[in-house]
């Protein structure tokens, strides 16, 4: 897993005070590392337009106009006048050397955004947006300067923000890029170097971006085992019973010895899958809540207060009953709607669903510091996972899962990996990373997914 930072200006600051580097030299890699960047892999295309705004992002774009304008033919378009002391002397340099500073925009086969970085710092004008719009509009490579334009430091867009193909984002990961409302606009992320080893420029911090290394997939090592090694889980089934059944048959497709759904109905399960009327005596976890509906309060009490691993799910985020759990280390899995029905009932927040969204990880850090035990899998486009004020951001998913049924499968893959004997972090992290891994394996379109297909590509992890 990767470190992400809320703000990189106190790691720039380390930099000069602590290593003796200077905003200069960190600027001067931030360019070389964009101009390599741009050299291996775009090395066929012949213009390159820049556009810079007044500070230190617009001068990172001179500079890099300055590296690369014998190479290509650069244009550099100054959308505003040099203000910060670096953009000043980058551009001195760049008018020493003869850099083609053009004063009218044009399209080319690449473009660099350095509007604005990590310096946004007021709502955009008509000037600026009509700038982003029409590059948005031009057909060209589009590579955004540490973050694209218009993406504040929260990673919210009020307005407009560069479709960035590629990020190539200064020093470390922000945080900033990993919102839902960002995933449309940084594409892919690339980390620039800016001469000093990764690990000696970062410092702690509490949220992290998962990597595919991070799934620890349900492999067996022993080899004298029995169905009995490898748990059993008890789905819950409610009046919807097909999400109960989509999670039995995903949960026993990850690895669970044993999977019973828990009906008073009977029901037309798989061979492979059980029934039972109650929860059964040698159940190592439960899945409860998809597909709920009804339900008599008395008998769902006792489930919860069960001493054995729990995924809560679904209709249970909008029940008092919920907080009678939360000094346990369950996983709980709402999308946002649900998330702010469990905000409210535990009193932390009183908001809707476009508040969250705008704050995804603002809300999860607050539910986490009240609850410390819980591991809360937010849903979305990029998952926020968290237990004790740590947060993980699976970036994996995309819009092949938004389905009904997907959620159905994940609480399947959590259930069936605490029912292993997984911890609720490492379920939760794994089952995730497979959840959205599996569905881009899904070749045949991004539009057609069923939940059988996600399993099936599960299965083939
Ligand atoms: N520090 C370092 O060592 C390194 C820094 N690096 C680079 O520096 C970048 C940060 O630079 P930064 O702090 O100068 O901010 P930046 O994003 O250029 O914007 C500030 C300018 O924009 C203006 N402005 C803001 N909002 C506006 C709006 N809505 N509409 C109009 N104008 C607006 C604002 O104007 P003002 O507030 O003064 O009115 C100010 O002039 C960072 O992202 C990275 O690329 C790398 O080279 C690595 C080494
Ligand atoms: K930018």
């Amino acid at each position: 897993m990767q470190k992400l930072f809320d703000e990189v200006n106190s790691l720039d600051k380390r930099c000069y005070e602590k290593f003796l580097l200077s905003e200069d030299l960190l600027m001067e890699h931030a360019a070389s590392s964009m101009a390599l960047y741009i050299s291996e892999n775009h090395s066929s295309y012949k213009s390159i337009l820049i556009i810079c705004g007044s500070g230190n992002n617009g001068a990172d774009g001179i500079t890099l106009a300055r590296l690369l304008h014998t190479k290509f033919d650069v244009k550099l378009y100054l959308f505003s006048d040099a203000k910060s002391e670096m953009a000043k002397l980058q551009l001195q340099r760049a008018h020493a050397l003869g850099v083609n500073v053009v004063d009218e925009l044009s399209n080319a086969d690449v473009i660099v955004d350095c509007i604005f970085g990590t310096g946004l710092n007021k709502p955009l004008n008509q000037n600026c947006e009509n700038l982003i719009n029409t590059l948005n509009s031009y057909e060209s490579i589009k590579i955004a300067c540490d973050i694209p334009s218009g993406i504040n430091s929260l990673g919210q867009v009020e307005s407009v923000a560069l479709e960035a193909d590629v990020t190539i984002t200064m020093g470390a990961l922000k945080t900033s890029l990993f919102t839902d409302v960002a995933k449309d606009y940084v594409g892919k992320i690339v980390v620039a170097d800016l001469g000093i080893q990764r690990n000696l420029y970062e410092l702690d911090s509490n949220k992290y971006l998962l990597d595919e290394s991070d799934m620890n997939l349900p492999f067996r090592n022993k080899k004298n085992s029995h169905k009995g090694s490898f748990g059993h889980l008890n789905v819950v089934a409610g009046c919807k019973k097909g999400a109960g059944i989509i999670a039995a048959k995903a949960a026993f497709g990850f690895g669970a010895g044993l999977v019973s759904v828990v009906c008073h109905e009977n029901l037309d399960l798989p061979y492979h899958i059980m029934q039972t009327h109650f929860i059964s005596e040698n159940c190592t976890a439960i899945a409860i809540g998809m597909g709920l509906g009804k339900y008599e309060t008395q008998e769902i009490r006792r489930l919860l207060n069960k001493d054995v691993a729990k995924i809560i799910d679904a209709d249970l985020f909008y029940d008092e009953l919920i907080c009678e759990v939360l000094n346990q280390e369950v996983v709980l899995t709402p999308h946002p709607k649900e998330f702010v029905s469990l905000l409210k009932l535990c009193a932390i927040a009183d908001i809707d669903v476009s508040e969250l969204q705008n704050n995804r990880f603002l809300y999860v850090q607050m539910f986490s510091k009240k609850y410390p035990k819980v591991v809360l899998l937010l849903k979305g486009a990029n998952v926020i996972i968290s237990q004790n004020e740590k947060l993980f951001v699976n970036s994996f998913g995309s819009a092949v899962l938004s389905k009904g049924g997907s959620g159905d499968v994940l609480s399947g893959l959590v259930g069936s990996l605490l029912a292993q004997g997984y911890k609720a972090l490492d379920a939760a992290i794994t089952a995730s990373l497979a959840h959205a891994i599996a569905s881009r394996n899904y070749k045949k379109n991004n539009y057609s997914l069923i939940p059988s297909h996600l399993v099936e590509e599960i299965r083939k992890l």
